[in-house]
């Protein structure tokens, strides 16, 4: 099956302010569906945003390519990248930060339309509120007349305002209550199921990811360390990274260690990541509890450890086995 977006070998480099370069992407590569929710996990400063923002093109990538609708995102302008811009549409965690303090929600939901120039706008923002839950008295008020929640289902009302087929939700709700987390994620969730829609759920908390994606890709260095069909990364996680994150989750079955059936805890030692200081070999080594010599010396590449092209477990850590 043909992938409706493919992301291959993207980097994105940032300059320091010694002169160097920082790597937030270090060549990642993935397949997104059609309707595919895939989701994104990685600690602070890995590299999530870049990735959606480089794939809204709201930052231009080093290198790599992006293709979606047989053209690269990574190297087009002009009218092909508004056009790739309205099918590709992104939610971020803080909604009221995007949203306009003093238009009206009509106005906000209307602007993508009057932007590409599509009649029957007061019809349109009808049926986006209903859509998203929320009521029609909606239309004349002010975003900060809305609670988070509230908020989080205008951003969502005028992302889907002209049809996009992917939608990019960067800690879309990080900032909400759990509560409210839940009712956000099962409207993403229908509006896959309603339109086919495809959404990259970027998160760093694994207990939501867990509840919304298809698929997971886990993020550590700019890198994708692990990825696989999301319940089976859940239940037996390959990289020693991932083991780790999983294992401070409450409330995910995992590995457990025989002598009182507890789940272990894995804590990580060792340096806090830095970006900008990146160590040799494998870059999870200093942390690793797993560590060998080789690994100090040795980058691994993400390699395929089991299933095919649709359950692929993808491993970048040279001691992976097959489930
Ligand atoms: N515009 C920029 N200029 C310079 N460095 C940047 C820029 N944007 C991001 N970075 C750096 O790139 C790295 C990756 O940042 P990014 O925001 O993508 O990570 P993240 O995983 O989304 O983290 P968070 O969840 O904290 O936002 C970080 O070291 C960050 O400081």
């Amino acid at each position: 099956m043909t992938p409706l977006l493919s992301v291959r070998d993207l980097v994105k480099h940032y300059p320091t302010a010694d002169g160097g370069r920082l790597l937030a992407l270090d060549g990642i590569s993935f397949d997104l569906a059609e309707g595919e929710i895939l989701g994104i996990v990685g600690e602070s400063g890995c590299g999530k945003s870049t990735l959606g923002r480089s794939i809204m093109r709201l930052d231009t990538p080093t290198g790599g390519e992006i293709w979606y609708g047989g053209k690269d995102l990574a190297k087009i302008s002009g009218r092909d990248l508004k056009q790739s811009r309205a099918e590709i549409q992104m939610i971020f965690q803080d909604p009221f930060g995007s949203l306009n303090p003093r238009h009206s929600v009509a106005t906000i939901i209307g602007e993508p339309l009057a932007v590409h120039g599509r009649p029957d706008r007061a019809e349109r923002v009808r049926q986006l509120l209903d859509l998203v839950g929320l009521p029609q008295s909606a239309a004349k008020r002010l975003p900060h007349q809305f609670s988070g929640g509230q908020r989080q289902r205008i951003a969502i009302a005028r992302a889907l305002a002209i049809n996009p087929r992917i939608i990019v939700a960067d800690e879309a709700v990080s900032a909400l209550d759990v509560s409210i987390q839940s009712q956000i994620i099962n409207l993403l969730a229908e509006l896959r199921r309603e339109f086919g829609l495809s959404i990259i759920f970027i998160s760093h908390d694994l207990s939501v990811v867990r509840h919304i994606s298809d698929r997971i890709a886990v993020m550590y260095f700019g890198r994708i360390v692990e990825q696989g069909p999301a319940g089976r990364v859940f239940e037996n996680p390959k990289h020693p990274y991932t083991r780790a994150l999983l294992s401070a989750v409450p409330g995910i079955p995992g590995k457990t260690n025989g002598a009182n059936g507890k789940r272990e805890r894995i804590v990580l030692t060792g340096d806090v990541p830095n970006i900008a200081r990146r160590p040799g070999g494998c870059l999870f080594h200093p942390r690793c509890f797993e560590m060998r010599e080789r690994c100090r010396t040795d980058s691994p590449e993400l390699r395929l450890i089991d299933g095919d092209a649709t359950t692929a477990r993808l491993c970048a850590c040279h001691y992976a086995e097959p489930a």
